[in-house]
């Protein structure tokens, strides 16, 4: 199933910056790992602002709020998930 899932990330002002920069690092690599297994299809950057719009593709609700769960920026991101359906005027039926 896919999902449109956009994250919005919140770091308090006052986070030390090696704690951040770990958090980073440690999002990046299971965010690669996760595209990379293709459960994270897309990852497009907000142009202007520290978020993001991704495709996810999970078995079910349960499994995105769990793997969303396993995000390091988890805690400091703002998160709204929209679920996806195939569209009757889709040229791409194909395409997942
Ligand atoms: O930068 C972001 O959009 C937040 C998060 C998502 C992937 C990643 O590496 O960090």
């Amino acid at each position: 199933m896919l999902y449109h899932v956009q994250m919005t990330v919140r770091l308090p002002a006052d986070l030390p910056t090696e704690v951040a920069a770990d958090l980073k690092a440690r999002e990046k690599a299971l965010a690669q790992q996760l595209q990379r297994e293709g459960v994270w299809r897309h990852l497009w950057r907000i142009a202007g602002q520290y978020a993001n719009v991704s495709i996810f593709d999970v078995p079910d609700h349960a499994t995105l709020h769990d793997t969303l769960m396993r995000l390091p920026l988890f805690p400091y991101m703002d998160i709204t998930v929209l679920p996806l359906c195939r569209h009757p005027s889709s040229l791409h039926d194909d395409e997942r």
